[in-house]
């Protein structure tokens, strides 16, 4: 059995008036984080981690921002997309553990659901699926509600 562990982070950039998609879910709030396609944080750090666990380069350049097919589109799909690359590697996931870093809204009422999108995406159980949230103590650009970034990290595995 091989087993490999894998990291990944983002930042976005938060602009007022802006959808704000965070973990396969759109949350309400005043602000919302901008990018080439749906900006949300937490896939792609979890994406970054499942492709830098298999070795196979990072989430921009499976998913280039230059390219149109992905302005835009839910980074669900783009989680979908990643999953199909790791199992072509051979690998399936073992579990996901994600960081956020935001100064608001609260993200642990949204946790379950967030979850629930995440798993289906990554074809998991939802027990296989850890999300958690800090503020940065109102310190910095997440302080100042100027950028939210995730981390993540993850196990695969081969026989
Ligand atoms: N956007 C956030 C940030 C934090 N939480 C939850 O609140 C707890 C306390 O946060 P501190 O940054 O003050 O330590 C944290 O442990 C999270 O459970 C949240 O839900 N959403
Ligand atoms: C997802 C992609 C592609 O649409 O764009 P963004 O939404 O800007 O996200 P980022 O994490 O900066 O990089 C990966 C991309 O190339």
């Amino acid at each position: 059995m091989k087993i490999k562990v894998g990291f990944g982070f983002d930042v976005h950039q938060l602009k007022d008036n802006h959808p704000f998609v965070l973990g396969g879910i759109q949350l309400d709030h005043y602000k919302g984080a901008f990018g080439h396609s749906d900006a949300d944080v937490l896939l792609h750090a979890i994406c970054d981690a499942l492709l830098g666990a298999a070795n196979l380069g990072d989430i921009g350049f499976h998913f280039k921002n230059t390219d149109d097919r992905w302005k835009g589109i839910s980074s669900l799909i783009i989680a979908e997309e990643t999953l199909k690359l790791i199992k072509s590697a051979g690998y399936e996931i073992g579990n996901i553990d994600a960081m956020l870093c935001l100064e608001a809204p609260k993200i642990n009422p949204h946790i379950p659901e967030m979850k629930k999108h995440i798993a289906k995406a990554f074809q998991l159980e939802v027990e296989d699926i850890s999300i958690k949230a800090t503020t940065n103590e109102t310190m910095g650009f997440i302080g100042r509600e100027e950028g939210v970034v995730a981390y993540a990290v993850c196990l695969i595995q081969k026989s």
